[in-house]
């Protein structure tokens, strides 16, 4: 079940120092990692592929903003303060059990990154430990609007959801997201650039509770903010 593998996911605390590192060369697929995680109610397991991904992955749908804060963060990591958080794509079929969904499973792809590329959710996040606080550059692409020419909201709760997330799996545990409530401000522009910047106010046993806000770039329009409560997985409970 989805706890019995709560365990091996204590060893993520382990993968910390491969989140940092110069700007990976162009054509440099990066390192990549499984991460063990259960999925689903069902008894199936499976892994999160990590990948720091090439430059190619990115520079031809990213806008000119999300390269240059990019950039910006890429020499913040030189010194250690900030780490890129790797990007995760696949979920790797070789840790599920046989089930009667696995063709279905093996079709599983991560929500946020399953769109081709600039079509759905562009981003990347960088983490500081000290402040246990991560920022998340976010170019929503025209697959994911609402209202005409804005996007809709259900894509930026995820990405405030993945968001808050990482900021509290960076810490060494694997979360589930148990509670967000978020304050949709103003509309954000389809493919706009926004910034999402998530921390964690407090823990409380296996319970971390975080918050976010979300603002253009320019800090001068607040968009959204919301708080989430994220709960670590309990490996006594079966
Ligand atoms: C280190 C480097 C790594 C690199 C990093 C990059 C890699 C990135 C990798 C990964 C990214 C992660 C990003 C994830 C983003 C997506 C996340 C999702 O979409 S998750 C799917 C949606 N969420 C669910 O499906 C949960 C369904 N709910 C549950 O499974 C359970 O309810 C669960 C696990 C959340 C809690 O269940 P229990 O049995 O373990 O715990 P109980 O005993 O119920 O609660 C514990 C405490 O929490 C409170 N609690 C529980 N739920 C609450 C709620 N909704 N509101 C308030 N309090 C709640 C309870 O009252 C209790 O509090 P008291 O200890 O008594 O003080």
């Amino acid at each position: 079940m989805l706890r019995s593998c709560a365990p091996r996911l204590r060893t993520l605390g382990a993968l910390r120092g491969l989140t940092g590192g110069a700007r990976p060369a162009v054509g440099d697929a990066g390192p990549a990692l499984l991460i063990p995680q259960g999925f689903s109610a069902n008894g199936v397991t499976g892994s999160i592929r990590l990948e720091i991904p090439s430059i190619r992955d990115w520079t031809e749908s990213w806008s000119k903003e999300i390269r240059l804060l990019f950039d910006q963060f890429m020499k913040k990591c030189e010194d250690g303060s900030w780490k890129r958080v790797p990007s995760y794509r696949y979920i790797s079929p070789q840790d599920s059990k046989p089930t009667k969904e696995e063709g279905q499973m093996s079709r599983a792809r991560i929500f946020s990154r399953s769109y081709d590329d600039g079509l759905g959710f562009e981003f990347v996040m960088f983490h500081n430990d000290v402040e246990k606080r991560t920022v998340c550059f976010f170019q929503g692409g025209p697959h994911l609007q609402g209202p005409s020419g804005l996007l809709h909201g259900g894509a930026l709760a995820t990405m405030i959801d993945v968001t808050g997330g990482v900021t509290a799996v960076m810490t060494g545990e694997f979360v589930m997201t148990a509670n967000l409530n978020i304050n949709f401000k103003r509309p954000i522009p389809l493919g706009s650039v926004i910034v999402i910047n998530s921390q964690i106010d407090k823990v409380e046993g296996r319970k971390f509770f975080v918050s976010c806000d979300v603002q253009s770039v320019d800090e001068k329009t607040l968009y959204s903010n919301a708080t989430g409560l994220f709960i670590s997985l309990d490996p006594e409970k079966k």
